[in-house]
């Protein structure tokens, strides 16, 4: 049987794609495979209706387009260049799709040793709530279309925008790893909300603070610092703690952390 969707990797991504692609009808689980060394993985997948492969080699003969849902430290120990599962990759009917920080696309040909058709997407973990931002970018040998199928899919959990394969750095550091940036700040407010002395409804105050910000600041035509501005009494409260939080540079440090993604997500690729 052919399948239009097939995963390399059942991790955690690719399980929120493919329970994404299920759940907006995009592609019904029956319509997707997925390979995994890990039983335990692919038992995940098929509690939601996804078939398994046996291996990578199972998983390419079955599906037409390819999701790269490894670890980019895991892409030279899924075979040799025209080896093993490569070996079965036909340049005309697959399409890759791989979602791996940091690998170029000329570096997955060179790794598969054919000139594969790539589309490189950077998603988010909020997708599994339907709220997902993906930058999706044409590899090398990639021809405008290639990459419907993705925009259509990560679309339908969020938002999707066609960059240049040479932002996806770029995008990995902002939305890519960004909503690590938004937990980080949560577990600072519920730690000191704890200290505060409102351990007990410190996660729904939390909670709703960063969701409420988010819905404002995704509705209003206001700039972020323009709604800070509102929220911020000259002389009272919120002004003591922006002082605080720019005195000792944190804003700084945040650009600093993103060029820091952006800096790693190069070096994985090379
Ligand atoms: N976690 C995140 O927020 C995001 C991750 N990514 C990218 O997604 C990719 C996957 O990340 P996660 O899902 O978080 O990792 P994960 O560790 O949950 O999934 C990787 C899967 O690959 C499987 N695997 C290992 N060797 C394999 C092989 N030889 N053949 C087939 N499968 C094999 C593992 O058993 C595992 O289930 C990474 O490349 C990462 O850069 C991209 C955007 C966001
Ligand atoms: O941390 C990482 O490398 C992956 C890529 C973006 C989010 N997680």
């Amino acid at each position: 049987m052919r399948y239009p969707l097939g995963f390399i990797g059942a991790g955690n991504m690719a399980e929120a794609i493919a329970r994404g692609a299920a759940r907006t009808g995009v592609i019904p689980a029956e319509q997707m495979i997925a390979a995994d060394p890990s039983e335990e993985r692919l038992q995940v997948f098929e509690s939601f209706g996804v078939t398994s492969a046996s291996d990578n080699l199972g998983l390419v003969n079955a599906a037409d387009t390819v999701v790269l849902a490894v670890k980019p430290q895991m892409l030279s120990a899924l075979g040799e260049p025209g080896q093993g599962a490569w070996w079965a990759i036909d340049p005309e009917r697959h399409t890759f799709i791989s979602i791996m920080a940091g690998i170029s696309s000329a570096k997955i040909c060179e790794a598969i040793g054919k000139p594969v058709r790539v589309v490189r997407v950077m998603p988010n973990t909020p997708l599994m709530v339907g709220k997902g931002m993906a930058g999706v970018a044409l590899g090398e040998h990639a021809q405008p279309g290639d990459d419907e199928l993705a925009m259509r899919l990560f679309g339908a959990c969020g938002e999707a925008v066609r960059v240049s394969e040479k932002d996806l750095d770029a995008v990995t550091a902002v939305s890519g790893s960004g909503p690590a940036y938004v937990f980080y700040l949560a577990e600072a407010m519920q730690a000191a909300a704890d200290e505060l002395g409102l351990s007990e409804q410190a996660r729904l105050l939390v909670n709703q603070t960063i969701l409420g910000s988010a819905e404002l600041l995704s509705q209003s035509d206001d700039t972020p610092a323009e709604l800070r501005r509102k929220v911020t009494s000259p002389g009272g409260t919120t002004a003591a703690a922006i002082g605080h939080l720019e005195e000792q540079g944190v804003r700084e440090t945040i650009v600093a952390a993103l060029r820091a993604a952006r800096d790693r997500s190069i070096e994985l690729g090379k």
